[in-house]
């Protein structure tokens, strides 16, 4: 079976995912140990999807079908270890999408229990392979950017076989599933800085109006978050958010994937498919990396925002939508603009209210916030992590402070997050960085007490721990303790 055309973005996946040979080592050197254990691993993701109500009818069952989608798993779980990452990949995956759309596994439910899968798999390294800790966390980070590359295959091969069944299934029911899916990632946004409120004062201030926003920021600043958050305080929220990012798709697909295609249209368009902006008709559109778009699709996109009309690719029909924009960038489309790379005149319509979210270097009063956020209650973490976080620059913004804490998470020995588990260039710069320099107006005793508080507390209060690893006797330490009033 042929991966369905919208896979030529993956076509070379190996440099797709940036992956060199010392990545292909490391995981080839754990793929036995995880195979070996992989059984588990695979049941808890068919209890996983097992919970959904639709497809309960299916796993109950006891259904041959669970037992290929199992196989098929293992095969795939084997081939995600081994390589290559072909076309042959791609199809096997494009199949596993297509079974479970054909027997009514919800895209939702596959991607929850996709990352228990992923959660299971990063437990089972850490578990099993301890020798070499450095080892290990690249490992991890391997096996991060192979996972995350098939979530996107997976979520792909669903989009187009909801869309190759698009002539059977009405459009609401369509839309009701791409809504699922945007509703079921998390929603919440986290900050409290001035920066922040101000955002939140403009979401609720734009509830109202159905003119189109655009949300500017640095990568990993929580633009989509933010998109979904004015979806939601608008009157569409009942209706679908549908998204789809620029950058990830050469100027022909993306072409049809926003205006649709009609059979023949072009070489491999065997079927007449819709475009998003018809699958989200009533509801938003969010264009993510609007600053991509080539100058022809512009144009095109000018005129929908204009007066709702679009053509399919091949197609001489005019078609009708009523769609609200929401648009995206990182870039200065000011500047933009002045080079001749996007068009004044579609500025000013998705410009009508710009939304300007900060880079976190510029909130780092939100860190702490957010730490709380991604970890949950029941993390401690030392005052020095706090300080390393607090003086690094994330040049990546919240989503790398997000995949900070993760991998800190699993490296952790019970419940404390401690610095020296941070990816090394976040540990090394933030803690150039940190306050204690000759310089800083810190004095030595703040500075031993925040050393001694610290210790204890990687101790767990263990006073003779804490002692000998201070280098001082029992006594001192309880006077010292006494001292500085730690508890
Ligand atoms: N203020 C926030 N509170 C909680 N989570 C956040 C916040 N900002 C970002 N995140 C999280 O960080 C990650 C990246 O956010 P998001 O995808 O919205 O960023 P983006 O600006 O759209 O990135 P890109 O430009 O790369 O697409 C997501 O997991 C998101 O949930």
């Amino acid at each position: 079976m042929q991966p369905p055309e919208s896979y030529e973005k993956y076509l070379d996946l190996q440099q797709y995912i940036d992956l060199n040979d010392e990545d292909l080592r490391r995981i080839a050197a754990v793929r036995e140990r995880l195979l070996a254990h992989s059984a588990p691993i695979i049941d808890d993701f068919y209890t996983e999807i097992s919970r959904h109500p639709q497809t309960a009818r299916v796993i109950t069952g006891g259904n041959s079908q669970i037992a290929q989608l199992k196989f098929s798993l293992r095969q795939w779980l084997r081939q995600l270890l081994s390589g290559p990452y072909d076309s042959d990949y791609l199809a096997l995956r494009t199949r596993v999408g297509q079974r479970h759309v054909a027997i009514g596994l919800d895209q939702v439910y596959t991607c929850v229990a996709l990352s228990r899968m992923r959660n299971g798999l990063i437990r089972l390294l850490s578990d099993t392979w301890q020798e070499a800790p450095d080892e290990l966390l690249l490992t991890i980070q391997t096996l991060n950017k192979l996972l995350d590359l098939d979530q996107a295959i997976i979520e792909d091969a669903y989009q187009a076989a909801f869309l190759a069944q698009s002539q059977n299934l009405s459009k609401e029911n369509l839309q009701l599933r791409v809504a699922l899916e945007r509703e079921q990632r998390s929603t919440h946004i986290v900050g409290n800085s001035e920066a922040m409120l101000e955002v939140y004062r403009l979401i609720d201030r734009t509830a109202a109006t159905d003119k189109p926003i655009l949300i500017q920021g640095e990568s990993g600043t929580g633009k989509e978050l933010v998109a979904k958050a004015l979806h939601r305080a608008s009157r569409f929220s009942g209706k679908p958010l549908v998204v789809i990012n620029c950058a990830a798709l050469p100027e022909s697909l993306l072409e049809s994937e926003l205006f649709g295609h009609e059979k023949g249209a072009f070489t491999g368009a065997i079927a007449s498919k819709p475009g998003l902006f018809e699958v989200a008709d009533g509801g938003t559109l969010f264009i993510d990396e609007i600053g991509e778009l080539a100058g022809g699709l512009q144009a095109k996109l000018l005129r929908v925002l204009e007066d709702g009309s679009l053509r399919r690719v091949g197609s001489v029909k005019e078609r009708r939508v009523n769609v609200r924009l929401l648009a995206a960038t990182n870039r200065d489309l000011a500047i933009e603009i002045e080079k001749g790379r996007f068009r004044e005149d579609l500025y000013y319509r998705i410009n009508v209210l710009t939304i300007l979210l900060p880079p976190l270097r510029e909130r780092r009063g939100d860190i702490l916030q957010l730490v709380s956020h991604f970890t949950g209650k029941s993390w401690n973490w030392d005052s020095r992590f706090m300080e390393v976080l607090e003086n690094y620059s994330w040049p990546g913004n919240v989503r790398q402070l997000r995949n900070a804490i993760e991998r800190t998470k699993v490296l952790a020995e019970e419940d404390t997050l401690l610095a020296e588990n941070l990816p090394p260039e976040i540990l090394r710069t933030g803690s150039e960085l940190a306050p204690h320099k000759p310089g800083s107006e810190a004095d030595l005793e703040t500075i031993n007490r925040s050393h001694i508080a610290d210790t204890f507390k990687r101790y767990s209060g263990n006073k003779a721990r804490t002692a000998r690893a201070l280098g001082i006797s029992r006594r001192t330490l309880y006077r010292l303790l006494e001292k500085h009033a730690i508890e």
